[in-house]
């Protein structure tokens, strides 16, 4: 997602208008219809299945975001990152090179990721009192700058949901665009945390606000949310997308999180936003996989693919 990898333009946003925020309409019944029938309409078999599989690691997010996280696990995380699949595996599938898309930590872990990956990967940060974002406001601004300044090209923001729950729109507006602000150049992902919005028309406006606002991405989730990223949640925010960018001009990327960990379901996501966004979404630049085990399940069955036998999932340590 740095400048040397995309060539679009960033998202300018819109000004505010509640008429925008006040027009969406989501059909909720038909939403949770056409994502159940997601997962059965697309079957990849063998060499496509190899792809799509490579595909998917290629936009990853390599993540970890826990209390216990010291410098060695995140070194070790980026170790992964830089080389996701064993070379005796890449070769078998016919690939040269692979790499995740990012690599994604805490504020405290950002120097040891820079450190580690030296320019290579980019590193993305979760600022802005991430999970909950409710800490002072000029605190969250502060910290996205302080994020910046330790080299993280990438700030994953967590939104105010009280905003969206008490239907103040243009309070999120303006969190969002002052956070889009103090990001400069740095790329930023709006994370809604759709598990506490209520309903999927709070996640449509959420969207359109924050992409109003400026938002490079919209996410899903922190991966903290008792409910992280969905299928129908995901249906929704793909198509805001499309909306928002018949409206603006300007192509905002997606990342489903948190809870994405087996290997069919990655390929379910990528199915989905290559029917309801195109092929030009499926590059890192307008799509991640936020994810902390999800690589492990992709490489176990990339082996499988090759040698036709399953290894212990703990033969793919992550991190
Ligand atoms: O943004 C990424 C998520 O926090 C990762 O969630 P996960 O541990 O469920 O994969």
């Amino acid at each position: 997602m740095s400048a040397t990898i995309s060539d679009l333009p960033r998202n300018a946003g819109l000004p505010f208008d509640i008429a925008l925020v006040e027009s969406v309409r989501v059909n909720t019944p038909a939403t949770m219809r056409r994502a159940a029938t997601i997962p059965a309409r697309r079957s990849l078999k063998k060499d496509w299945q190899a792809a799509w599989l490579a595909r998917a690691i290629s936009v990853i997010d390599l993540t970890t975001l826990a209390g216990d996280d010291t410098e060695g696990r995140v070194r070790r995380l980026c170790a992964k990152a830089l080389q996701p699949v064993r070379p005796d595996l890449l070769d078998a599938i016919g690939l040269p090179d692979l790499t995740v898309g990012a690599v994604c930590v805490y504020h405290e872990m950002v120097p040891a990721a820079v450190e580690a990956l030296r320019g290579r990967l980019p590193v993305a940060a979760v600022s802005t009192g991430f999970p909950a974002g409710l800490s002072p406001f000029h605190l969250r601004l502060r910290e996205i700058e302080e994020s910046v300044a330790a080299g993280a090209t990438e700030i994953d923001i967590v939104i105010s949901r009280r905003h969206v729950l008490t239907g103040n729109w243009q309070a999120l507006y303006d969190e969002t665009a002052q956070m889009r602000a103090a990001c400069g150049d740095a790329h930023m992902k709006a994370i809604l945390a759709t598990g506490e919005l209520g309903t999927l028309k709070n996640v449509m406006k959420a969207s359109m606000v924050c992409m109003a606002a400026g938002s490079d991405f919209i996410k899903t989730s922190t991966g903290k949310e008792a409910v992280n990223a969905t299928l129908p949640v995901s249906l929704v925010m793909m198509r805001t997308i499309r909306t928002y960018e018949a409206l603006s001009g300007f192509k905002v990327g997606f990342k489903p999180a948190g809870g994405v960990s087996k290997a069919k379901d990655a390929l379910t996501y990528l199915a989905l936003l290559k029917d309801e966004l195109g092929d030009r979404w499926l590059r890192p630049d307008l799509f991640r996989f936020g994810a902390s085990s999800l690589l492990g399940d992709i490489e176990r069955q990339l082996e499988h693919h090759v040698t036709g036998r399953y290894s212990a999932a703990c033969r793919h340590a992550i991190g």
